[in-house]
């Protein structure tokens, strides 16, 4: 009999939302102003204590009774707060209380910043009690000076240390509230007695220079002329005496001054000292406005929830013995066949196929059953079988078997997995999960751009959105942004919706999403200049990389004003590539490829999908440069081979079902699957909320097809000019399709090489979806033409 077993399912955790106490800027004033006024309050009820206290003293008890005539300037209510602070609490240093209560209230009203707050009601909670036990020291037990707390807490020390022991404790506290609080060390103390003691003596000596230098320029004045020698000591006759007395001090003094200033330790402290300056002003502004948070302009944003993915039935594995042991039966029998022992046998299912590990017996080489790979898949008969001869690290073989039922790895339970919601990662991207049923979390920022190919209907698209969709749910949109290409046009439309959150774009086009072969050249021109903006800023901050950067960014050690800003993590996703590359060629291939040597450390990365994955689409260069693949299951060995450099892909069974490499092993992973309404839905959740004015702005590329200028040099001309001007002319047709085939030239050279036709009045003006007309009839005509234009 049949048996099953249904895994039991735990639901997935749902974050719990923490309660926000955010308030409304209403909510901020009438709070704020409450504060200040309890702070106002308290402090007079404090003071008027001073004055009433003793007399309230008898009353006190007898609260809460409104005929008890106290006399606190605040009434009863006063009296018995200032009675509880200072007389049974902290004596004089309760009006620190007061202080920091009326400190919040501005604090809430102006809206500043809350950890310093907090440092302020720490450091004041620390200080009272210090100063509440000091008071205690000198007072008695009635005494308000240091309150009960401070006089039992100084009776307890001494009875311990004595009197000189609380003092020092006393003197230790302050120290260290000295050292943490004001950072003051041993050497700065040191420094300030020795620039004081200086001080001092500068002064000294320009007193004693302001009596010296009159007698100077008597001196010189003399030897100049007799009579403002004259005039000199008549002017400081008063001064005269002293002069000549504090002369001979002035040999005492230089010599000594001059001792001491050529100190070379001076010059080492004034560079200490700028150094720490800068991390200073930084550490001060962190301290005074926290740390730089991209998210503030956005600080509403909300995530979207778990719930805008959908849940499917087919989730849970369900595990039939019946065609485990079949399936067991059949590979153990097919190896027989072939001689082939085993020793033993492991079965792990997964969500779409089950891996059969087995260990031959020994004796048995391993090649040989390589060898038999392609036999053994035939006599197992179906689709989909896959051998890794040996699995790698392990010494066993692996057959991979498709399961009968195979269940669907949704996006969201990928998403709600604890490995994604807790990873660390820079771009976590959940891609499915893997054979042994875990959920397979990569990093794109370490991968660090991804290929993607796969045969049509093989779930290349649904990959594309599980990898956007996963960054949509774990980045801020001011943390990431994606370029997205879409050849196609119907993919990635939906993606509009948060054109202002989360894409990127050149600064005249108006969709952000680029459907247009010619503007993927710009814009991947105009990325190339973003890059090479981005390694400027890097290096002028001396960061290695965009992570470096960015934290260095958030400590506010890097000036704005010297054009350093939040970078955000730029996604490029390309789909139908190949579509481009037979377009455009080399002009798309090489800033392609540029990106992808140079991009990783600035944070830019590509995701570039691709039907066909033959080799002029899948050039060495990017290759090369893409060492993370993704293949879904595509049609022949050889393509299998151009995208992981091995077979594997052709015996794939589709549905998602794909394999990941990052340059070594091959994973076997079952995409997770989001369909075309839950990303609508994620966009349309996203897309409602508050956005940034604009898409995120890439630099200006000027194409060099833009210089379409009628006056174009004859000496700029393309070295094609001639030749696709005897085509143009041979076929009357001027149309920059035809020069393309014609003259195997990308799209841009040839739409270049038209203006410059038109230019040189051999084609008509653009004419919409026509072709141009052209304005030479035959090619002596043409020849002529070109030589009048010389
Ligand atoms: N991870 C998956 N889990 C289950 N089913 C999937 C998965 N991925 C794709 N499919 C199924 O395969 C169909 C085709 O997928 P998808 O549109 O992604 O193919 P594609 O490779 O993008 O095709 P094309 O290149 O023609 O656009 C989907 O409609 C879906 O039914």
């Amino acid at each position: 009999m049949a048996k099953k077993r249904t895994k039991t399912k735990k639901p997935p955790k749902q974050k719990i939302k923490k309660p926000s106490f955010k308030l409304s800027n209403q909510q901020k004033l009438v709070f704020g102003s409450l504060l200040v006024i309890c702070g106002v309050w308290l402090c007079i009820a404090f003071v008027s204590y001073f004055f009433t206290g003793e007399a309230d003293q008898s009353i006190i008890n007898t609260f809460p009774s409104r005929t008890s005539g106290t006399q606190n300037w605040v009434s009863q209510f006063g009296a018995w707060v200032s009675e509880f602070f200072i007389q049974r609490g902290f004596g004089v240093a309760s009006f620190i209380y007061s202080g920091l209560i009326f400190l919040s209230g501005i604090y809430v009203l102006m809206n500043l910043n809350k950890s310093k707050l907090r440092k302020h009601w720490f450091w004041g909670i620390l200080i009272t009690i210090w100063l509440s036990v000091l008071l205690g020291f000198f007072g008695n037990k009635t005494d308000f000076l240091g309150g009960t707390i401070g006089f039992e807490v100084n009776s307890y020390l001494q009875d311990y240390i004595g009197k000189i022991g609380v003092l020092l404790l006393l003197l230790l506290g302050l120290i260290t509230y000295l050292a943490i609080r004001f950072r003051v060390t041993f050497e700065s103390l040191a420094n300030i007695f020795k620039s004081a003691k200086k001080d001092i003596k500068n002064e000294v000596s320009d007193l004693k220079n302001d009596l010296i230098i009159p007698l100077d320029n008597n001196l010189s004045e003399e030897a100049e002329s007799i009579k403002s020698a004259f005039e000199i000591p008549l002017q400081n006759t008063a001064t005269e005496k002293p002069e000549k007395d504090v002369a001979p001090l002035e040999v005492k003094v230089v010599p000594k001054e001059e001792e001491e200033e050529p100190e070379v330790e001076m010059k080492v402290e004034e560079i200490a000292e700028e150094v720490s300056e800068t991390n200073n002003l930084a550490n001060k502004l962190v301290d005074d406005f926290g740390l730089f948070d991209p998210t503030l302009e956005l600080a509403k944003y909300q995530f979207p929830p778990l719930d805008l993915l959908k849940k499917y039935d087919s989730e849970s594995i369900t595990i039939n013995q019946e065609e485990l042991e079949e399936n067991k039966n059949k590979i153990v029998e097919t190896l027989s066949n072939y001689k082939i022992g085993i020793a033993s046998i492991k079965a792990t299912i997964g969500p779409t196929v089950t891996l059969y590990e087995i260990v031959p017996e020994a004796g048995i080489r391993i090649s040989k059953i390589k060898n038999l790979e392609d036999d053994i898949a035939l006599s197992l008969s179906a689709l989909g079988i896959r051998i890794i001869a040996p699995i790698p690290g392990k010494g066993t073989i692996g057959i991979e078997v498709p399961n009968k039922n195979a269940t669907i790895v949704s996006m969201r339970s990928v998403i709600a997995s604890k490995k994604f919601q807790t990873s660390e990662m820079q771009l976590p991207i959940a891609l499915g999960k893997t054979i042994s049923n875990e959920t397979f979390v990569v990093d794109l920022a370490k991968m660090p751009h991804l290929l993607m190919a796969g045969a049509t209907g093989q779930g290349k698209s649904v990959g594309l959105n599980a990898v956007l969709t996963s960054l949509l749910y774990k980045k801020h949109p001011a943390e990431v942004k994606f370029i997205l290409v879409d050849p196609k046009k119907v993919e990635l439309t939906l993606f509009n919706k948060i054109e202002r959150h989360y894409l990127a774009k050149l600064p005249d086009s108006e969709d952000a999403i680029i459907t247009d072969n010619t503007k993927v050249i710009n814009t991947l021109n105009s990325l190339c200049i973003e890059m090479d903006n981005r390694y400027e800023l890097l290096k002028n901050a001396m960061c290695r990389n965009i992570a470096e950067y960015n934290a260095k960014f958030k400590a506010r050690k890097l000036n704005p004003n010297d054009g350093h800003q939040f970078l955000p993590y730029i996604v490029l996703v390309v789909d139908e590539f190949a579509d481009l590359i037979m377009t455009a060629g080399k002009e798309v291939e090489t800033p392609i490829a540029r990106l992808a040597q140079l991009a990783r450390a600035i944070g830019i990365h590509l995701i570039i999908a691709t039907q066909r994955p033959s080799v002029n689409v899948i050039t060495g260069i990017i290759k090369a440069n893409f060492p993370a693949r993704i293949a879904f299951r595509v049609t022949s060995k050889i393509d299998s081979r151009t995208i992981l450099d091995g077979s594997g892909a052709d015996q794939l069974i589709g549905r998602g079902d794909m394999l990941f490499t990052q340059g070594n092993d091959v994973i076997r992973i079952q995409c997770a699957f989001v369909d075309t309404p839950e990303v609508e839905k994620i966009t349309d959740y996203i897309g409602s909320q508050k956005a940034y004015p604009d898409a995120y702005l890439l630099p200006e590329y000027v194409g060099e097809e833009s210089g379409t200028g009628i006056d174009i040099d004859i000496s700029d001309r393309d070295k094609l000019f001639k030749d696709a001007a005897v085509v143009i002319v041979t076929a009357q047709q001027g149309s920059a399709s035809l020069l393309q085939r014609k003259l195997k030239l990308g799209y841009n050279r040839a739409g270049r090489l038209i203006d410059q036709l038109e230019a040189a009045g051999i084609v008509g003006p653009f004419e919409g979806s026509k072709a141009r007309q052209v304005l030479i009839t035959d090619l002596i005509a043409l020849d002529q033409h070109l030589e009048n234009e010389i």
